[in-house]
C-alpha cells in the first residue's frame, strides 16, 4: 500500500489530504502536525477549520485511509511520499525582513524528514516557497542522507478557502515540477498517478522544478493585480460618476480578460497574496531587476490605498471624527465562507477607525471573539506562524466588543461596516436596522453586497465601493 504523510495540517494540508484519501481508498494517508491542539481538533467533531464539504469528506474517510496525529516521526519514516505543508511566513526580522519568506519551519521539516528516514523518498513541496527552495531542500536532504536517495517535487496548491473541497474536486490544473533525470521523471510519475485517481490527465501539468515553484507565486500575484487593478478603477469610479461594477461588466465581457476576480472591494486580505508578491518582490531585487520588483510592489501599494481611503471616507462623512462613536462592523473574515481572519481587511479598517479612537461592535458568523481580539492586537506577520508560537493571551482592546447578530452590532450605532460578503448581509431587514441606528445612519460597504438605492430610500447615507457617490459624501475628501 502506498503511504502518504503530509507535515502540517492548516487550510492546505488537512483539506487537501482528506481529498486524496477520498479519491485515493487504496492509499493510506496520515497528516502531522506539531500543534497538539490542531491535531486534537482533526480528530474531533470540531474540525480546526471552517470550509463547506470539508466534514463530510473528513468523516467518510477518517480513521479508513485517513490520520490525524501528533506522531510525527513514525508517518515520516513509513510514507513513500512526503508532503510538506507548513507554514512560510514573510520574515520580520534579519536579512529580507518585511518581504523574503521565513523557512525556518520548512527548513526543519527537511531536517526531521532527513533524520528518521530509513528508506528512499519523494518529499513534495506544498508550501508556497520561494523559487530555488527545492535546492536549498535537496542540500539539507543530501548532506544527512545516510545513504538514503530524495527526489524533491514542486506540487503548488492553487486551493482558495471557502472552495477548497470543489477546488480540490476539480481543478483547473495540478501542477507538478521536478528534475529532468529519469529519477526525477518517476517521482513526477509516482504523483502523478496519485492525482491520476480523479484529475483528468490534461489538467496535471509538469514543468521541471523551478517553473513549478515560479508558477505558485506569478498565479497569486497576476490574481492580486486584478483585484488592485478594479480597485484603482473605484476610486476613479467615485470620482467620475462611473459605477464599477458596470465598468467589470463591461471590460469583463472581453473573453480576452474575462469576467472573473473583478469584484471591487475594501480590499485583498487572505494569508497568501501579500505574503507571496512581497516574497516575488524580494526574489526580483535580489535578482538585480528593481523595475519588475516596483511593478509588483505596487499592487500592495494599491491595496493599503484602497483600505486607508475606505477608512477615511468613513471618518470624513461622519463630520471627520468618530471618537467614541459605535460603529458596527459587519464581517471579519478576509471572504465569505471561511472563518480565517489571516490579512483579512478588516484588521486594518478596524485599526484605522480604533485610531481615531472608535467603539467597534464586530460580528461575523464565523469568527470567534478570542480570533478578533487577538487580531487587533497582534503584531504584524505574527499571525503566520504555528499557533503554538503566537502570543498567548493578548490584552484585549477595549473599545472592542463583539456581537451576536447584525442586529445587536447595529443596535445605536452611528454607522455600519460591510466588510465581508456574506449572504446574510444581503437579506437583512434594513429598516428594522435603520430605526435602531442613531442618526444620520450610514452604510459604508466594503463589499458592494447592498443594493444602495434600496437603502437611500430607508433614509440611510450609503457609501458602496465605487458607486456614484451619495450627495452627502460628494464634497467630502477622501484622498487616502
Ligand atoms: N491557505 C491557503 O488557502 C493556501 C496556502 N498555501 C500555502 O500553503 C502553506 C501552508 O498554508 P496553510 O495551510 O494556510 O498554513 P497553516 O498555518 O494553516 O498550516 C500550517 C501548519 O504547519 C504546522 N507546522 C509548522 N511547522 C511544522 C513542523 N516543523 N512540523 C509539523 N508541523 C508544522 C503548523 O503547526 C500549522 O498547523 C503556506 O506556504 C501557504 O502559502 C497555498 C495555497 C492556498
Ligand atoms: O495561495 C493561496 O493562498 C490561494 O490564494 C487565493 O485564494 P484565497 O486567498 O483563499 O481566496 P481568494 O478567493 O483568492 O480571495 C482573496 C482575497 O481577494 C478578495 N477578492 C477576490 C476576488 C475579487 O474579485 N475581489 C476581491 O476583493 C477576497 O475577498 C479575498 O479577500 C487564490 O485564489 C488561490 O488560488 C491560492 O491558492
Amino acid at each position: 500500500m502506498v503511504k502518504i504523510c503530509c507535515i502540517g495540517a492548516g487550510y492546505v494540508g488537512g483539506p487537501t489530504m482528506a481529498v486524496i484519501a477520498l479519491k485515493c481508498p487504496s492509499i493510506e494517508v496520515a497528516v502531522v502536525d506539531i500543534s497538539v491542539s490542531r491535531i486534537s481538533a482533526w480528530n474531533s467533531d470540531q474540525l480546526p477549520i471552517y470550509e463547506p464539504g470539508l466534514d463530510e469528506v473528513v468523516k467518510e474517510c477518517r480513521g479508513k485511509n485517513l490520520f490525524f496525529s501528533t506522531d510525527i516521526e513514525k508517518h515520516v519514516s513509513e510514507a513513500h511520499i512526503i508532503f510538506v505543508s507548513v507554514n512560510t511566513p514573510t520574515k520580520t526580522r534579519g536579512l529580507g525582513a518585511g518581504k523574503a519568506a521565513d523557512l525556518t519551519y520548512w527548513e526543519s521539516a527537511a531536517r526531521m524528514i532527513a533524520d528518521v528516514s530509513k528508506s528512499n523518498k519523494i518529499v513534495v513541496e506544498k508550501s508556497t516557497v520561494p523559487v530555488k527552495t527545492a535546492e536549498a531542500i535537496e542540500k539539507i536532504l543530501t548532506h544527512n542522507s545516510k545513504g538514503i536517495k530524495y527526489q524533491i517535487l514542486s506540487n503548488p496548491e492553487f486551493l482558495a478557502e471557502g472552495t477548497a473541497i470543489q477546488d480540490l474536486f476539480k481543478p483547473d490544473r495540478v501542477l507538478i515540477g521536478g528534475r529532468e533525470t529519469p529519477e526525477g521523471q518517476k517521482a513526477i510519475q509516482a504523483l502523478k498517478d496519485v492525482y491520476a485517481h480523479w484529475v483528468p490527465e490534461d489538467r496535471i501539468i509538469t514543468t521541471n522544478l523551478w517553473s513549478a515553484e515560479l508558477s505558485k507565486l506569478a498565479a497569486n500575484a497576476f490574481l492580486a493585480q486584478r483585484i488592485s487593478s478594479v480597485n484603482a478603477m473605484s476610486a476613479l469610479c467615485e470620482a467620475t460618476g462611473a459605477d464599477v461594477s458596470q465598468v467589470s461588466h463591461a471590460v469583463g465581457k472581453d473573453s480576452r480578460i474575462g469576467p472573473k476576480f473583478l469584484n471591487a472591494s475594501v480590499g485583498f486580505g487572505g494569508s497568501c497574496f501579500q505574503k507571496d508578491i512581497l516574497n516575488l518582490v524580494y526574489i526580483c531585487e535580489c535578482n538585480g531587476l528593481p523595475e519588475v520588483a516596483n511593478y509588483w510592489k505596487q499592487v500592495i501599494k494599491v491595496n493599503d490605498y484602497q483600505k486607508n481611503r475606505f477608512v477615511n471616507r468613513i471618518v470624513s462623512s461622519m463630520f471627520n471624527t468618530v471618537s467614541g462613536k459605535k460603529i458596527a462592523i459587519l464581517g471579519f473574515a478576509f471572504k465569505k465562507d471561511t472563518g480565517d481572519t489571516r490579512e483579512t481587511p478588516a484588521i486594518d479598517v478596524c485599526k484605522g477607525l480604533l485610531g481615531d479612537n472608535a467603539r467597534l461592535s464586530i460580528y461575523d458568523p464565523q469568527v470567534t471573539e478570542d480570533q478578533i481580539q487577538r487580531d487587533l492586537s497582534m503584531n504584524k506577520f505574527d499571525w503566520d506562524h504555528p499557533i503554538h508560537l503566537q502570543p498567548m493571551s493578548p490584552t484585549a482592546v477595549k473599545q472592542v466588543s463583539v456581537a451576536w447578530d447584525a442586529y445587536e452590532a447595529t443596535k445605536d450605532a452611528h454607522c455600519l461596516c460591510i466588510l465581508t460578503e456574506w449572504d446574510e448581509f444581503k437579506t437583512l431587514d434594513y429598516q428594522r436596522i435603520f430605526d435602531n441606528m442613531r442618526k444620520p445612519a450610514f452604510v459604508f460597504d466594503g463589499r458592494n453586497v447592498v443594493n444602495v438605492d434600496n437603502l437611500r430610500e430607508k433614509g440611510f447615507i450609503v457609501y458602496s465601493i465605487g458607486k456614484p457617490l451619495d450627495p452627502w459624501l460628494k464634497d467630502m475628501p477622501a484622498v487616502a
